[in-house]
C-alpha cells in the first residue's frame, strides 16, 4: 500500500492512480483523475462502484489505499460540499439566514443574506425558517446560497439534484455553473449522465465494484 502527498502545481488538485479499498474489497484501483479550476469533473458509475468514496478522497475528507494525491495548499474554507441530502447536514435548528450566512459569520464579515437568497431565488420570506419548515430544493437553494457567501476554490458535489423537483434542479445546476464560471473547480458525482454529460470539461467513470 502505497499514497504519496507531492507538492502541487498550478491550484489543480490532481490524483493519480488512486485506490481505494475496505478490508478486503477493493472498491476502485488505478484512477486518474484532475479537478481543475473553473471546470468540472464529472464522475459517473453504477451504485457501489466508489463514486463518493473518490469524491471524499479527492476533498481531503478520506485517505485512498494507493496512489498520488497532489493538492494545492488551501486555507480553511476553500473547500464546498454540496451533499445529496441537504436535511443531513443542516443544523436543524437554524434558520436558512444562519446557513447562508454562516460562512460570512465565520470570517466575520457582514452578509448581504436578502441578496444571495435573490440569486438563488428563494424568497425572503423563507429566510426565517427552519430546514423543517422548508422543501428539499428550498433547502438546497439555501446550501448553494451558502457557498456564495463561503466563495470556496472548489466545490465537491454529490448528486446534489437528485432528491430535488426539476425547477429547484435547474436552479442548482445553474448556481453551480455560475460558481465554475467564477474559477471554482468542481467535482460533480451523479447517477444523471445527461446532466454530467451537459456540464462536465471531463469524465471520470468508475466500473461496477467487484463484490457489489
Ligand atoms: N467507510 C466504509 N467502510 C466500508 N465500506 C464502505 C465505506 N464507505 C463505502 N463503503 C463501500 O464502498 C463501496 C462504494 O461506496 P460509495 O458510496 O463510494 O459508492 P457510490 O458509487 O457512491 O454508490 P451510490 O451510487 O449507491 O451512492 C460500497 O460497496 C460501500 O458499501
Amino acid at each position: 500500500m502505497s499514497v504519496s502527498l507531492r507538492r502541487p502545481t498550478a491550484g489543480v488538485i490532481t490524483g493519480t492512480g488512486l485506490s481505494a479499498q475496505f478490508g478486503e474489497r477493493v472498491v476502485f484501483s488505478g484512477v486518474d483523475v484532475v479537478v481543475e479550476p473553473g471546470s468540472i469533473t464529472g464522475v459517473l458509475g453504477p451504485s457501489g462502484s466508489g463514486k463518493t468514496t473518490l469524491l471524499r478522497v479527492l476533498a481531503g475528507l478520506a485517505t485512498p489505499s494507493a496512489g498520488t494525491l497532489v493538492r494545492p495548499e488551501l486555507r480553511a474554507g476553500a473547500i464546498g460540499l454540496l451533499a445529496q441530502i441537504p436535511r443531513q447536514v443542516t443544523n436543524p435548528r437554524w434558520t436558512l439566514r444562519r446557513i447562508i450566512a454562516e460562512p460570512s459569520a465565520i470570517r466575520r464579515r457582514p452578509c448581504d443574506t436578502e441578496a444571495i437568497a435573490a440569486r438563488v431565488g428563494l424568497a425572503p420570506d423563507l429566510l426565517d425558517r427552519f430546514p423543517s419548515q422548508v422543501s428539499d430544493g428550498q433547502l438546497q437553494r439555501a446550501c448553494s446560497g451558502r457557498l456564495l457567501v463561503q466563495q470556496p476554490r472548489f466545490v465537491f458535489c454529490d448528486e446534489p439534484t437528485s432528491m430535488l423537483d426539476p425547477v429547484s434542479a435547474r436552479a442548482v445546476v445553474e448556481i453551480l455553473q455560475r460558481l465554475v464560471d467564477d474559477g471554482v473547480g468542481m467535482m460533480l458525482v451523479s447517477h444523471n449522465r445527461r446532466l454530467v454529460g451537459a456540464r462536465s470539461d471531463r469524465i471520470v467513470a468508475l466500473g461496477a465494484s467487484p463484490g457489489a
